[in-house]
């Protein structure tokens, strides 16, 4: 891929398995980095900063792997990190030999604190190193991104000199870092201002931003800093990175994408004009965040804007009543334009009865109104003390209030579990059969759900093969709700059943027992009447 005309669209330059990788517990290992590598070329980034290859032999095998493997003539450019050392420099540039287009991105601190206490030199050594590194790195490869490192914290009047010196020695990127997020949006605005002003050779390369998110303006100063005519934006997915994160891809594409009209003049576009901003594929959006949460292991917040589990959820009567009628009432961009199937109508307290009727009506069950409103009081109550109802909890709502007899079945009294890495998984568990007697047994399994397992089946005695067992947690956290989903089978027929609770062995217990006491109903519905013995064992 080549970056032609740059000037006409914003450079997506993706620092997740660089800047990302530096989260505190987000360590990546060579086989992690690639396939988010691969999910990020599909995802259409321009460039991937692949890693820091002097940092550890690891990273270096990283860089390279990711060169070979998805530096491709059609792919994007790798780059890796270097101070502005030799050594660094001479690993960048030996870990992307094999890249098509490969890019060395070198770095050195510009503020007077940094100098002085991190890098103990003076202006003139710093603009020396930087230039002589520069060209340096300018002898190993054609594409040469120079940041100068604290910048919003630099002195304007070195920082130009600093830039046009670097520019000069042969870098065609200039990077300006927010390096600590000290910066304001205006701040931002007014800095890249003074470059584009006062750097004589600027127009020669493309310039672009870095945006730490210390004080939460990480796209907000990214944003700013592209209405000043920077074009190349550097970010990562979900905003891990560093100390707060960086700026979050998902949120500058998104901002670019559905503020469009808002953001067009600044590239000398009509405001109405249809091209988009980035070469993103937004629908790849949603896979990769799940991607680099699930192998970096950092969740991502419920409310974390585009990514986050409920940024496309639903829960309030008002705004649900809104959205059933008009979906732009709520919503200002799709789900399926980041690549969610579909928004989620979350019943909870807050929901009221347009959003319930439309739910029941999905599941099937069209009430008169006097039921409805029967139903929709004793959901109130019930959502009073559950964060979110499932269909199932609406399944038992409707038939309790709609004299629709609840079926018999069997109900667990008492469920105890012991185990740990040095005793046999043990459940005890009292159970009452449908016809109202009180069982108690226990047996030891493979692990804690094993075990309530074959205790079910020894007090149910009905034959049952486990097809499929899924754990879910609802909410993010410790303390997260976990669904369990159990399918059984029997002769050819699948039962299902679902539980909640904090305690996922107590879900599991539950749900399995949904699923057979559906089988059991399914069984007595079948049953010749003049069977007495419930199933022969
Ligand atoms: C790069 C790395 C291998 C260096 O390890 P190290 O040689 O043990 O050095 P330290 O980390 O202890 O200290 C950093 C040194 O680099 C110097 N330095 C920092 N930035 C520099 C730059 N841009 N150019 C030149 N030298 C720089 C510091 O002054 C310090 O040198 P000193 O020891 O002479 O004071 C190691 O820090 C690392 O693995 N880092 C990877 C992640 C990372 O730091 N990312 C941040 C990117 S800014
Ligand atoms: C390399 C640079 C852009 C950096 O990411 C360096 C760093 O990790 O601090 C920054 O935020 O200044
Ligand atoms: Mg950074």
């Amino acid at each position: 891929m080549s970056i032609e005309s740059p000037a006409d669209r914003i450079i997506i330059f993706d620092t997740t398995l660089r800047d990302g990788e530096q989260s505190p517990g987000a360590t990546l290992n060579v086989q992690e980095k690639l396939a988010i590598a691969h999910q990020l070329a599909l995802l259409g980034v321009d460039v991937i900063e692949a890693g820091f290859a002097v940092a550890s032999p690891g990273d270096f095998q990283a860089v390279k792997s990711i060169a070979e493997q998805v530096g491709k003539p059609d792919g994007p450019i790798i780059c890796s990190l270097a101070r502005a050392m030799r050594q660094d420099i001479q690993a960048a540039a030996e870990a992307l030999k094999p890249a098509a287009h490969p890019r060395i991105h070198t770095m050195i601190s510009t503020s007077d604190i940094h100098l002085k206490y991190q890098l103990n030199k003076s202006r003139s050594e710093v603009l020396a190193i930087a230039a002589s590194m520069i060209a340096y790195a300018k002898s190993f490869v054609d594409d040469v991104e120079f940041s100068p490192m604290d910048a919003s914290r630099t002195e304007p009047e070195f920082l130009y000199q600093v830039l046009e010196i670097a520019i000069a020695n042969g870098a065609t990127t200039i990077n300006i870092p927010d390096t600590v997020g000290y910066c304001t949006p205006k701040e931002m605005g007014n800095l890249i201002q003074g470059i584009r002003a006062n750097v004589p050779n600027i127009d020669q390369v493309i310039l672009s931003v870095h945006t730490q998110n210390d004080l939460g303006l990480a796209t907000a100063n990214a944003l700013a800093a592209i209405e000043h005519g920077v074009r190349q934006v550097e970010c990562t997915i979900n905003g891990i990175g560093e100390r707060a994160g960086n700026a979050a891809l998902e949120e500058i594409v998104m901002a670019l994408q559905v503020r469009k009209p808002f953001f067009n003049p600044f590239f000398g576009r009509a405001a109405d004009a249809e091209a988009p901003l980035t070469n993103i594929k937004t629908q790849e959006i949603y896979k990769t965040s799940a991607l680099v949460s699930q192998l970096t292991g950092m969740l991502i917040q419920p409310n974390k804007a585009i990514v986050g589990a409920n940024a496309f959820a639903h829960e309030s009567g008002i705004h649900q009543d809104g959205i059933i009628k008009h979906r732009q009432t709520y919503e200002i961009m799709e789900a399926a334009s980041i690549g969610l199937p579909e928004n989620r109508i979350v019943l909870g307290k807050h929901s009221g009865r347009n959003a319930f009727r439309t739910r029941l009506k999905e599941l099937g069950f069209e009430l008169n109104e006097a039921d409805l409103n029967k139903a929709f009081n004793r959901f109130k109550e019930v959502a009073d003390k559950k964060k979110e109802m499932s269909d199932w909890d609406l399944e038992a709502i409707v038939r309790d209030q709609t004299q629709i007899q609840v079926e018999s079945g069997f109900q667990i009294e008492h469920i105890q579990v012991i185990c740990g890495d040095c005793t046999c998984p043990t459940a005890t568990i009292t159970i009452v059969t449908p016809d109202g007697k009180i069982l108690t047994d226990a047996t030891v399994g493979t692990g804690p759900v094993d075990a309530v397992y074959q205790v079910i089946n020894r007090l149910v005695q009905i034959p049952n093969q486990l097809m499929e067992f899924s754990v879910q947690s609802v909410t993010a956290g410790i303390d997260a709700l976990g669904t369990v989903t159990v399918r059984v089978g029997h002769e050819e027929r699948i039962f299902s059943g679902q539980a909640s609770d904090t305690d996922i062995v107590v879900a599991a217990a539950y749900a399995y027992m949904n699923a057979l006491n559906r089988l059991y109903r399914y069984l007595e519905i079948q049953r010749p009447p003049a069977d007495s013995v419930l199933m022969p064992t």
